[in-house]
């Protein structure tokens, strides 16, 4: 799929939402992509999967054992990624604020893990589900995601393959524009304020 194909999809389902934003990482933004609305559409959610498996090096893709995702809005995209690739597709949780696998959910030790979110902004994230695997004794082969809104920035310690780069503008809360400080702030993500 090409850019504008992928942006269309973004598009058509109306995740390109404009505002004002609390991002997971702290951060402030006056755009959101809101992922769950591409992938409420299953048959649009394989679709994307598909095009994101094709991004991962051949040499890559034949080590994976499993994907895992850190919910929520990895979840979906994980499945379909698990699908894509005929793997199992497990997720990450942080009810207590640290992510673990829950569940009934297991890595075999030293299993090369494909890990899966729907976007990186920051990458603080991906970092933290990374290290969590690795105490739950995987090892993070490469990351993939639908979206890479880091400018190319986020640095996950593993290699990292986006659908699409969309790169909107964020702010720290004490460097925030007039018009976006005037806007109600509303934060759609589920991390722990
Ligand atoms: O690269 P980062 O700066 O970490 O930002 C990206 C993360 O933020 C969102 O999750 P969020 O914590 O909002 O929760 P959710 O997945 O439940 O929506 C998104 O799903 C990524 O996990
Ligand atoms: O950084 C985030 O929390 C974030 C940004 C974005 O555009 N979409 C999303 O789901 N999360
Ligand atoms: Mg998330």
């Amino acid at each position: 799929m090409t850019d504008e194909e992928i942006l269309h999809e973004f598009r058509a389902s109306e995740a390109l939402l404009e505002g004002h934003f609390k991002l997971s990482s702290g951060r402030h933004s006056g755009h959101y992509l809101q992922c769950a609305r591409v992938l409420m559409n299953p048959e649009r959610a394989g679709r994307l999967a598909f095009a994101l498996a094709q991004k991962i090096p051949r040499e890559t893709r034949n080590q994976i054992d499993v994907v895992v995702s850190p919910a929520m809005g990895g979840i979906i995209i994980g499945q379909e990624m698990g699908r894509a690739l005929g793997k199992d597709a497990m997720f990450l949780e942080r009810p207590d604020g640290e992510f673990h696998l829950r569940r009934g959910f297991r890595l075999e030790p030293g299993a090369k893990v494909l890990m899966v979110e729907d976007v990186v902004t920051t990458g603080l994230s991906s970092r933290e589900a990374i290290a969590a695997l690795a105490r739950e004794g995987g090892e993070v082969v490469a990351e993939v995601a639908l979206v890479d809104r880091s400018n190319g920035d986020a640095d996950l310690g593993v290699p990292f393959y986006p659908l699409v780069d969309i790169n909107f503008p964020t702010y720290a809360e004490d460097e925030l524009p007039a018009e976006l400080a005037a806007i109600e702030v509303t934060k759609p993500g589920s991390r722990a304020a």
